[in-house]
């Protein structure tokens, strides 16, 4: 297998006609580093993948793949591969002739071509089948061969687009493990594309929340998770609640604000100007019911709903401007002291949980 390679995107966007799709999005990923591209439909996953890989032109800005600039060089001079949402595989060829197929377009003859397909197939434990056609197949042995077939030319990267969407809840988090084993053993640079951030996080090194074209944030899954940069981020990695709110002054190391519509509330952060709009997050597990809070760090919420989940249970709860607020609870403090629907119950966090946000779109 050959070595890792760093992948720099540096001020890149593309444009489709009118569209804007990526807009000027600079990131570096570490070689050997296991990338996802996260964020909803449209943001311009795909499109910064497929530009990574050639498929796509850049419209300005350019891609470095290790020491080489690859933004005007063809996807077979890259020293990337590419594994398809749908695996693309040939129906009428078998196992081995699938994957050896670039090897063919590479002029590489029959008996050498087929040898290293051969184990390729072997690595990914699909030897077996070698003689089988893709129809013959289940998704998730599919999935390994469209694997090997990417991975036979030795990428320096292996770009992943939506690589687990066409599996089965049970395979996708099989095949999600395997994915990551490989990474791990071959030691390659992925980047692979998703729109769940439970994916992202079970497999990222460094996941980048993308949203409109941009990046939201670029950091470990326990960093982004942690402290969201923004509310975008906070809200799409879910987990969070995102209060919104205008800025009056500050207190103890304290921003206080004015929710929208609400009464005023406080959070971790430097002072910012009177009026500035701000939005916090409040991690849902990180807050106590029945608890008076401190100044600023809490509010008195009405029961909206309860759900009993197991070993916890969701609450949520509605305040002055605040239409939906969340609370998970362990189910022992719960059902010790249990509140009911309509109930008015006091909500309490520490002021280290209450994370100021950062404004990239306004
Ligand atoms: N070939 C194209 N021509 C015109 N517009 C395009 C083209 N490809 C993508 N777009 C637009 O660019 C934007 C980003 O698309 P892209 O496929 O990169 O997003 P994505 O995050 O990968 O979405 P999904 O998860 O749905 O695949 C979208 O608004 C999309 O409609």
């Amino acid at each position: 297998m050959s070595k890792a390679a760093e992948i720099d995107i540096a001020s890149v966007s593309k444009v489709y006609g009118t569209t804007t799709a990526v807009e000027d999005i600079s990131l570096k990923i570490p070689a050997g580093t296991y990338c996802c591209l996260l964020g909803p439909s449209g943001c311009g996953k795909t499109s910064t993948l497929r530009m990574i890989a050639g498929h796509e032109s850049i419209s300005s800005g350019d891609i470095r793949l290790g020491n080489t600039v690859v933004t005007d060089l063809p996807p077979a001079k890259r020293g990337t591969a590419m594994m398809f949402q749908s695996y693309a595989l040939f129906p009428h060829l078998d196992l081995i002739d699938n994957v050896a197929f670039s090897l063919k377009m590479k002029g590489l003859d029959k008996e050498k071509r087929r040898a290293k397909a051969l184990d390729m197939l072997k690595l990914m434990q699909m030897e077996a089948y070698a003689t089988r056609r893709p129809a013959q197949l289940s998704g998730g042995q599919q999935q390994r061969v469209a694997l090997a077939r990417a991975l036979i030319t030795d990428p320096e990267a292996l770009l992943l687009d939506e690589p687990l969407s066409a599996l089965d809840p049970f395979l996708k988090i099989r095949m999600r493990a395997e994915l990551k084993k490989l990474q791990t053993s071959l030691g390659i640079t992925f980047v692979h594309v998703t729109h769940s951030q439970e994916e992202a996080m079970a497999l990222a090194d460094l996941i980048v929340v993308m949203n409109d074209g941009r990046i939201e944030q670029a950091a470990p899954p326990r960093d982004v998770f942690e402290r969201p940069a923004t509310a975008f981020v906070a809200r799409f990695m879910g987990d969070h609640n995102v209060i919104a709110g205008r800025v009056t002054g500050s207190r103890d190391g304290m921003v206080v604000f004015d929710v929208n519509g609400g009464g005023s509330l406080a959070a971790s952060g430097k002072p910012q100007q009177a009026g500035a709009p701000i939005d916090i997050a409040i991690r849902t597990d990180h807050v106590r019911i029945g608890e008076a809070p401190a100044p600023g760090l809490g509010f008195t919420g009405i029961v909206a709903n309860i759900e009993y989940r197991g070993a916890t249970v969701k609450l949520s709860a509605t305040g002055a401007g605040i239409d939906d607020f969340t609370v998970i609870i362990d189910d022992s403090d719960f059902f010790s002291k249990p509140v009911a629907i309509g109930d008015a119950v006091p909500l309490a966090w520490d002021a280290e949980d209450a994370i100021v946000l950062g404004r990239l779109h306004s």
